[in-house]
């Protein structure tokens, strides 16, 4: 075994979503999304069309190569020289390829870090099917892969947020007084809402996960800046037909909303996402930023958590924790504000695939 402090691994897979980095890549990519979901085509012509208006390309990976990178060097910095490499589910770098890359390099143990911080289907089980998917491959014969589990309540992604908010909402305060708070998450299916988290007493972990964090961000927000602080939480990308329920309200009806009530700024605060992809540029930045022009609101989008130096150390903390809970340990818990990553929160049965039972790769083992 390895001598470093992230041993037993030997290499970090950064696991994300994917996207485009060309136009001849953005149907293909689509395709692969949502393949057999019966996103009705109209959808896709649609969201295809996000994607021209950044010429085709979205910044996804370019963001996780630039994370992989600041944690390579944060690992590094602590003893642990790793490489870090960025694989995803549906555009290349492929989680497949990108685990033979780290095996062809000597790794036979590694650890898979998502960017998703949430628990639901979509953020934690879909990419273990992901991961399960990948072992079949012969050219993994023999790797090991843990994982860690979701994190929003970690402190380096959960008081980060709290941090760049607090920075945001204090200038716009300044300005108007009466300049209101969103959370945004990515929407998803209220039956998938229903069904996230780790079991039955434990229902819509995603939608109760979400408005906690934005709650504590408001009492943190609250004793720094010395006045009562209050939120909403609100969504952004619902896909799906019509008739299928989904998390609301949607973020650019809240701001129109907030507008006929006579609100006149509106500090947005994405923490449903990690970096600035698609989601906070198309439909935050070009959407709703459009939408509050239109009602005469003055938008200020809050940061993503991106590379800032306390998310990047906060994931290495979490490394290192999933590390010594291979080796047998028990590292306590990581806890902001009262909120807790549970040690095992990835039970066999969290966030269940609705639509047809796959095999997960099981966070502990
Ligand atoms: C919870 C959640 C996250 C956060 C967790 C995580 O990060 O994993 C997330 C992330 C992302 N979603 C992304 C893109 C898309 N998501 C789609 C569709 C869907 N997302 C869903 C949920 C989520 N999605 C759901 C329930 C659907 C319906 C179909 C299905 O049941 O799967 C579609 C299909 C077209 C449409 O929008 O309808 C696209 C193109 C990108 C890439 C952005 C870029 O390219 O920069 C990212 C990071
Ligand atoms: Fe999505």
């Amino acid at each position: 075994m390895a001598d470093h402090p992230l041993a037993p691994f030997d290499a970090v897979l950064l696991h994300s979503f994917g996207g485009p980095e060309g136009p001849e890549e953005v149907l293909p990519f689509l395709r692969r999304v949502t393949g057999g979901k019966g996103i009705p085509d109209e959808r896709l012509r649609e969201v295809g069309q996000h994607y021209d208006l950044f010429g085709g390309r979205s910044p996804i990976n370019e963001l996780g190569r630039e994370l992989a990178r600041h944690l390579r060097a944060e690992l590094a910095d602590r003893g642990a020289e790793v490489p870090v490499t960025l694989g995803n589910r549906h555009s290349p770098p492929f989680t497949t390829d990108a685990l033979a890359e780290l095996v062809a390099g000597g790794a036979d143990h590694v650890v898979a870090l998502r960017t998703s911080a949430w628990r639901s289907y979509s953020g934690c089980r879909s990419y273990r099917e992901n991961l399960a998917d990948a072992l079949e491959d012969p050219r993994l014969d023999g790797l090991a892969v843990d994982q860690v589990s979701p994190y929003y309540a970690s402190p380096g992604f959960a008081a980060t947020n709290a941090e760049l908010v607090i920075d945001a909402l204090a200038e716009a305060l300044e300005r108007d007084p009466d300049a209101r708070l969103l959370f945004v998450t990515h929407s998803i299916p209220d039956a998938m809402d229903l069904t996230s988290g780790p079991g039955e007493d434990e229902e819509r972990d995603y939608s109760r996960a979400h408005a906690a964090l934005g709650a504590a961000i408001c009492d943190e927000a609250s004793r720094r800046l010395g006045r009562e602080i209050t939120g909403e939480l609100t969504f952004c990308s619902r896909s799906g037909p019509p008739t299928m329920a989904w998390l609301e309200p949607d973020v650019g009806d809240r701001i129109e909303e907030l507008a006929a009530e006579g609100a006149t700024s509106v500090v947005v605060a994405p923490i449903g996402f990690v970096s600035d992809h698609m989601e906070v540029i198309y439909d935050l930045d070009t959407e709703a930023a459009a939408t509050a022009e239109r009602v005469g609101v003055r938008l200020v989008r809050v940061p993503t958590v991106g590379t800032d130096p306390r998310f990047v150390s906060g994931l290495a903390d979490l490394l290192m924790d999933r590390a010594a809970m291979a080796r047998g340990e028990s590292p306590p818990p990581r806890s902001w504000a009262g909120l807790t990553v549970p040690p095992t929160p990835c039970a066999p049965g969290c966030c269940p695939n609705l639509r047809e039972a796959r095999p997960a790769l099981g966070d502990l083992r």
